[in-house]
């Protein structure tokens, strides 16, 4: 898989989170975003049309009519994540600079989970009324503004006063994204617990903007004002107390006698921490009522870990903001989508309808049952209503067309939609088209071999690459890596590489394993009638490191293998089909999967048939069809030329129809069509306008090329050229799962064909 910053973000390079994550943010262009242009710049026509003269035309008609910002500019898809730096997560104030790589983060998230274009924009100030001239002046810029991580009380003013001047969505993340995820979890937690929200005594912790905004929420849902105890670093928020107070924590100062965390606590229905890390004890745990409901918010660690509430109270709903246990309560949930729904519409602002709506969303979502696809990408977590799965988990794919179309929808209710969206039904279809399935399968196929871990030989175990990958593949739970080469040698290069730990990973050395002989055995029975002599298997079971590891696959002592650092591939190729045949009925072929910003399309052969028949053409299509439809796409195949539906006349040509007509014999299940050019395949509207009676009803996205060369040509060019991410060649058609990498392969290429290798381990028991 060759890198990009999707698969580098994935895959971890060596062990600790910390070093991960600034190598991570370090590599390649620094940070997490870039701009891209949407319209060519390539001519001096394209100079003319883009900028100066031609860009009069749309500024002269935005003067007019700012309303025509939405048609010609990006304003109306286009958010700004802004922040002082404050409170950055739960870590303080970092200052506008320090909290840099949280807002980048944020419109990363944006992008991913809803297709919003974002930019951070760091505003070096705590000054409050500094900081709203600064913003209020952005207004014509965005679509939306997204507050993110700025302290309270100053965070409230701000949002106050942007609300007031600004005529587009402003909204901090932390008080109402934070309220609206939580409420949704608490609908469910007091459903499951059967509780009644007028019945229950509930304790907050932190009584910053967070805080607030989530008792604000929870108090407009039912809870009586008497029934919610907030406290900060100074304990109990109590009427009359005097010492750290404002007029936002005085609102909600209740008559008690309690005045520290631990005794407010005591019999509490639920608590809600908004705090800083380890704020809460197991103690204060063990007073709190029967099945409480706890959720420990802080960022990145929680006021206390489910591991420790578990230990006192195994009765409890916990939940927390992290990603690494069930139960993730945290804004990632909400804000991309409730954008979404609120740029749609183009409303004037988020109303508290419109975030009643997200929360609502979210809860009922919940309590749907969860799809395979998404219970397969989380397997080993019980993904199915209950006290472990009380909110939908982030990469759910349905979030997007649930949440954003339920805000969208309250916002025409409400009457602050300015773009009212004519077909609600048709709006859902499109909200779910803005994924790009591709990533949602790679997520899937991580957890997939994380919740089923496999045995893989990394062949060329003495490389420095293989090491390192090993040890990642290892340290991410993927399974057991089995490096073969001399074990003294694989021991000093670790060594020198600072690595220790060998625990969970294997060392074969060919030439001394027991394995030899059945090994050669098998071998042998294969090739003795190909001109091969018994000394001869035994020498390359004994030395070729693709063989003996092969051997292991084929005789169930692995699950599966990667190669390819140290030979060329067809080399490597050849070692392994010395041992592994091609699964009857199948072609063995490589396809590349190309995601652009366009989406996904698939490319083979790009490993292995040079000239295929038109039966291995078509066998070809089928099986990247097959590859395609695992992914979450419809596949439309392209056979692809250098000419159209005979608009040329050459022999090689014939292949191509000769593959088109057997597919008509088999009247596959699949659209397909060709010979075409790339671009006649790409550009659907093209087609349609020359060639109304092609069969695709939509852009090609599986391209069958007509050999190796261009295959490999093309795919090779588009890497190299950048903006696309090339995931492969992925080899098919093997009777084991055996992945080759090229001879320039990262230590991430590796690991991620070693889980390609381990998840059709996988695909192929199931
Ligand atoms: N899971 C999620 O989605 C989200 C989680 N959070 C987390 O919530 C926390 C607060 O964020 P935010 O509201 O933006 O920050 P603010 O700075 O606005 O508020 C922080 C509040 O926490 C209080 N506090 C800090 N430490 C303690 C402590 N040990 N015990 C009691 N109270 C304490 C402060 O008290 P005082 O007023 O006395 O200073 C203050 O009231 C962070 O950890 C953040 O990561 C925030 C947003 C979303
Ligand atoms: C999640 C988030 O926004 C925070 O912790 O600040
Ligand atoms: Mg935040």
């Amino acid at each position: 898989m060759t890198s990009s910053s999707s698969s580098e973000a994935m895959v971890n390079e060596m062990g600790d989170l910390d070093g991960d994550s600034l190598r991570m943010h370090k590599a390649g262009r620094p940070g997490k975003i870039e701009i891209i242009a949407t319209k060519p710049l390539v001519t001096q026509r394209d100079l003319a049309l883009a900028y100066s003269p031609g860009v009069a035309a749309p500024c002269l008609e935005i003067a007019k009519d700012p309303a025509k910002a939405y048609d010609y500019t990006v304003k109306g898809n286009l958010v700004a994540v802004i922040s002082n730096g404050t409170a950055v997560l739960g870590l303080g104030d970092l200052g506008a600079l320090g909290g840099k790589p949280v807002m980048e983060g944020k419109a990363v998230l944006f992008k991913r989970f809803a297709d919003v274009d974002c930019i951070d924009l760091e505003v070096d100030t705590k000054d409050v009324d500094q900081f709203v001239n600064c913003v209020r002046y952005l207004g014509p810029t965005f679509g939306g503004i997204n507050l993110e991580d700025i302290k309270a009380p100053e965070c409230f003013i701000i949002e106050q006063r942007l609300r007031e001047l600004m005529d587009i969505p402003v909204f901090h993340d932390d008080q109402h994204g934070t309220a609206i995820v939580s409420a949704a979890g608490l609908i469910n937690a007091l459903h499951l617990t059967g509780r009644n929200i007028k019945d229950v005594k509930m304790v907050v912790n932190g009584a910053g903007a967070a805080s607030i905004a989530c008792i604000e929420l929870v108090k407009a849902m039912g809870l009586p004002h008497e029934n919610a105890i907030l406290c900060d670093t100074k304990g109990v928020i109590y009427q009359g107390r005097t010492e750290g107070m404002n007029q936002w924590k005085s609102a909600h100062a209740v008559r008690t006698k309690a005045r520290t965390l631990a005794e407010a606590m005591k019999g509490a229905d639920v608590f809600f921490g908004l705090s800083a890390k380890g704020a809460v004890t197991k103690d204060m745990v063990k007073s709190m009522a029967d099945k409480p409901i706890i959720f420990a918010m802080a960022n990145p660690d929680p006021e206390i870990t489910p591991e420790d509430v578990k230990a006192v109270r195994g009765d409890a709903i916990m939940a927390t903001g992290r990603s690494d246990y069930p139960n993730q309560v945290n804004n990632v949930l909400g804000f991309p989508y409730i954008f979404r729904g609120a740029l749609d519409v183009r409303a004037s602002t988020i109303n508290e309808d419109m975030k009643i709506a997200a929360a609502e969303a979210l809860a009922k979502l919940a309590r749907e049952d969860v799809p395979d696809e998404v219970d397969r990408a989380y397997s080993g977590r019980r993904l199915r209503y209950g006290p472990e799965y009380i909110m939908p988990v982030p990469f759910d794919p349905r979030l997007i067309s649930a949440v954003s179309a339920a805000v969208a929808e309250a916002a025409m209710k409400s009457g602050v939609a300015r773009k009212p969206i004519p077909n609600m039904a048709e709006y859902k279809r499109s909200l779910s088209g803005r994924l790009d399935p591709t990533s949602h399968w790679l997520q899937n196929l991580f957890e997939q071999v994380k919740a089923n871990p496999q045995r893989i030989v990394f062949a060329e175990g003495e490389e420095e690459r293989t090491i390192r990958a090993a040890v990642v593949f290892r340290d991410n739970g993927y399974g057991t890596p089995i490096l073969i080469g001399r074990e003294e040698q694989v021991r000093e290069t670790m060594k020198s590489l600072g690595i220790t730990n060998t625990d969970g990973l294997e060392i074969h050395n060919a030439r001394l394993s027991t394995r030899n002989t059945p090994y050669t055995d098998m071998v042998y029975k294969r090739l003795q009638r190909d001109g091969f002599l018994r000394r001869d298997v035994q020498r390359m079971v004994n030395q070729g490191r693709n063989v003996f590891g092969a051997c292991m696959v084929a005789m169930g002592d692995a699950d599966g293998m990667v190669s390819g650092l140290t030979r060329r591939f067809p080399e490597c190729y050849t070692d392994i089909r010395h041992v592994v045949d091609v699964d009857p009925g199948k072609v063995a072929m490589g396809y590349s999967v190309i995601v652009s910003r366009h989406g996904t399309v698939f490319l083979g052969d790009t490993s292995i048939n040079e000239t295929p028949t038109p039966e291995e053409l078509a066998t070809i299509a089928k099986q990247m069809v097959k590859s395609a439809r695992m992914m979450g796409h419809e596949p439309r195949v392209a056979f692809l030329s250098f000419s159209n539906f005979g608009s040329r006349e050459i022999e090689r040509i014939d292949r191509i129809r000769k593959a088109i007509r057997i597919l008509d014999a088999e009247k596959v299940d699949f659209e397909y069509d060709g010979e075409m050019q790339a671009d006649m395949a790409l550009d659907h509207a093209l087609m349609k306008a020359t060639y109304p009676f092609c069969r695709l009803t939509g852009p090609a996205n599986v391209l069958v090329m007509p050999g190796l060369h261009s295959a490999h040509i093309a795919s090779r060019l588009m890497q190299s050229l950048g903006g696309v991410t090339v995931i492969g060649p992925v080899i098919d058609g093997l009777q084991k799962p055996m992945q080759i990498v090229g001879m320039g392969a990262t230590v991430s290429d590796l690991v991620n064909h070693a889980a390609l290798a381990a998840y059709g381990a996988l695909s192929r028991r199931s």
